[in-house]
């Protein structure tokens, strides 16, 4: 024997031996008659008893008894590492799905009760019930993606008659108010409590609240060993239901917690009065029968006498059953009650030698398998009237026009609702009430199951789309896109007047720089003639106007500065628009980002002036400059031309283009002479 049994069942309907623990109540003064090994592996205990030489013994020697078990909670052991140590693993293992028992036997005044419930004076005192009650809460709040449903039931066994503690009434009652319960089996031996309700507890206080009920009710009276003794067996049961998400299992256990009645010598105890030793008589024969189950379970005998006594009936699956069971022996340490001490733990070594087969209790949630089914009932015969209404011909439709909506029963249901052109006002308002549940249902799992007729997903479209409309036109993040966009139309339209201005400028450079080199074409060609002619030195008429030419060529200059000056401005203010027009693009991309992967706003929001795509305002811009100069400038000039001009070249390259002009002229007007 070792451990406290804190590890999970070793695996499927794998035998685990029932557990027991030796719990000693303080006492006022050490005798040292009881001797504890609680170091030791395993731990025990020893019971000194001295010799009777009155009863014919040769010595005075001591007689000892040793009992091993696998913990010993010694008289200082505090109600927390009580609950930590013989309960907490039972409680864990049965949010887990296992049953769990934890039972106290003893006799009279060891301190079950306190061991089970607690004491009443001090909240240190509390015991195991209400501490699984506050570490069940608490764990199952830990375990988020499970869900759990817990009843409590409370039961009785006096004088052998079942009673529920918890009756809907929440009086004290006397006992004879108290519903019966009839425990019965069915053909699987499977125990069942007719009378006995289970109460749903959805936290902590309700369900203390409950205990506390059912302690109110108990049968308890004063005896000589102890103020408050149980007159009776108490059963309280937690009822644990466990669900996880997505899953279609579902896992129940039974949690016992089980305080035995005290065994007890009626001439010992000095009952006298007739009910009391009834009552006594009740309980010795159902601790009896405890005892017999107990031994033939130890014995491995075939048959197990479960059915001769309501406790036995109870405790059916905790001993030789599924169940995780741990029993606490409360043993009172004083020397006069040695031989009850050692009779508990003779019985409790008995009990360690019986090995349940611990299993997990998990079932099909046919609650949801039957909904899994239901929607994959609905989703097919969705598809399947699709199916027919887009593959089968107009007039194979059938001339059920106006069918009933929402019953698709039959091979030919949902037909006639393709005939009609639209849906009517109730239909209308069904639909609008699933688009908006279906909108408004945060599980990743809601669905919208429209009828299946392109009538009815085509309104459910619509609406979606309206409503999508809707979040775009009143996000705060539309309000934003709505300003840079603004902006960006304004600078564009700015963008656009500049590019205009700026090719407007470049062509009258081009214009005045043409007008100038037509005159100076002229000229040279009049001054050629002249000399063809045999006109010589330049007269007075001549100077006027040569004066005149240059005067014109000043001012032509001039003008062709200023435009040249405007251009230059045009065109630094038109890279700065572009500056910013980047600048207001990055910020109205960042500011439909909160939109992420969904659909962009829909077309009739934001096209209305369309902003010009990049091609667009790659066109606003014109070239920095006017035209560079050809790679080779005198490509396709006529050979003779050059030749004739080259003397004459300069090296710049407008005035040499002038030259060759000119030159190019002059051959052309001997040409025509000739
Ligand atoms: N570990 C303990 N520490 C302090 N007080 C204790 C402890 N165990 C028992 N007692 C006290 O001893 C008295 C008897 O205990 P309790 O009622 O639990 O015994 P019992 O075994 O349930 O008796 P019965 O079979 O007669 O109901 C009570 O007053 C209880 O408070």
């Amino acid at each position: 024997m070792s451990g406290d049994g804190s590890g999970p069942p070793g695996g499927p309907g794998s035998p685990e031996r029932i557990r027991i623990f030796l719990r000693l109540r303080p006492v006022g003064r050490q005798t040292g008659r009881v001797v504890l090994g609680a170091t030791e592996e395993p731990p025990w205990v020893e019971f000194n008893v001295p010799r009777n030489p009155a009863e014919g013994l040769i010595n005075n020697s001591r007689e000892s008894y040793r009992f091993a078990f696998d913990g010993l909670l010694p008289p200082d052991a505090q109600q927390e590492e009580v609950f930590e140590r013989v309960a907490l693993p039972v409680l864990r293992s049965a949010l887990d799905g296992y049953n769990g028992t934890v039972f106290a036997f003893g006799q009279t005044g060891s301190g079950k009760t306190f061991t089970i419930t607690g004491g009443a004076e001090r909240y240190a005192d509390r015991g195991l019930i209400p501490r699984a009650l506050s570490a069940l809460f608490a764990e199952a709040a830990k375990r988020s993606n499970h869900t759990y449903t817990v009843h409590i039931s409370y039961m009785e066994i006096y004088n052998e008659m079942g009673f529920d503690l918890l009756s809907p009434d929440r009086e004290v009652q006397a006992l004879e108010d108290l519903p019966k319960v009839h425990i019965m089996e069915d053909e699987d031996s499977r125990m069942h409590y007719r009378g006995l309700t289970l109460h749903r507890c959805d936290n902590e206080e309700q369900a203390l609240n409950m205990l506390f009920l059912g302690d109110t009710n108990r049968v308890v009276a004063e005896t000589p060993l102890n103020q408050a003794s149980s007159r009776s067996h108490c059963v309280f049961t937690l009822h644990i239901e466990v669900r996880r998400a997505g899953e279609p299992v579902v896992r129940r256990s039974k949690l016992h917690f089980v305080d035995l009645a005290g065994s007890e010598r009626a001439g010992k105890t000095g009952l006298a009065a007739h009910a009391q030793l009834k009552e006594a008589k009740y309980i010795n024969l159902s601790l009896h029968f405890l005892e017999q189950v107990i031994c033939s379970l130890q014995e491995g005998r075939a048959h197990v006498p479960y059915r001769n006594s309501i406790l036995t009936m109870v405790l059916r699956d905790s001993l030789g059953g599924n169940t995780r069971t741990v029993m606490v022996a409360a043993v009172a340490p004083e020397a006069q009650h040695i031989e009850e001490s050692i009779s508990t733990c003779r019985f409790a070594q008995r009990v360690a030698m019986i090995s349940n087969r611990v299993e997990v209790n998990e079932e099909l949630d046919l609650e949801v398998v039957i909904k899994r089914l239901r929607a994959e009932n609905t989703l097919l015969r969705q598809e399947l009237q699709l199916l027919r209404s887009g593959a089968a011909p107009d007039s194979d439709r059938g001339a059920a026009a106006g069918g009933e909506v929402g019953e698709a029963e039959g091979p030919d249901a949902g037909r006639g609702v393709e005939q009609r052109a639209a849906l009517t006002e109730a239909e209308q308002h069904v639909l609008r009430r699933q688009v908006a549940a279906f909108v408004e249902d945060p599980s990743p799992d809601a669905a919208l199951n429209v009828e299946a007729s392109m009538l009815f997903i085509r309104a459910a479209f619509d609406m979606l789309k309206g409503m999508f409309e809707y979040f775009c036109a009143t996000s705060p993040a539309h309000d934003t896109v709505a300003e840079h966009k603004a902006v960006l139309r304004e600078r564009y339209d700015a963008a656009r007047a500049l590019g205009a201005q700026v090719n407007a400028t470049k062509k009258r450079i081009s214009e005045l720089k043409a007008g100038v080199e037509q005159r100076r074409l002229a000229r040279s060609m009049a001054a050629l003639l002249r000399q063809q002619q045999g006109g010589g030195g330049s007269s007075g008429a001549d100077a006027d106007e040569e004066a005149r030419v240059a005067a014109e060529e000043e001012r032509a200059k001039g003008l062709i500065d200023q435009e040249k000056a405007a251009y230059h401005e045009a065109y630094s203010q038109l890279k700065d628009v572009k500056a910013e027009i980047d600048g207001v693009q990055a910020a109205l991309e960042h500011a439909r980002s909160p939109w992420g992967t969904a659909p962009q706003p829909a077309p009739s929001q934001f096209t209305q002036q369309q902003a010009p795509e990049p091609a667009q305002q790659q066109q606003l811009l014109p070239a920095e400059q006017p035209s560079e100069p050809p790679a080779d400038p005198y490509a396709g000039v006529d050979a003779e031309v050059l030749a004739a001009a080259k003397p004459l070249l300069t090296g710049n390259h407008q005035a040499d283009a002038d030259i060759i002009k000119f030159y190019q002229a002059r051959a052309a007007l001997l040409k025509g002479m000739q």
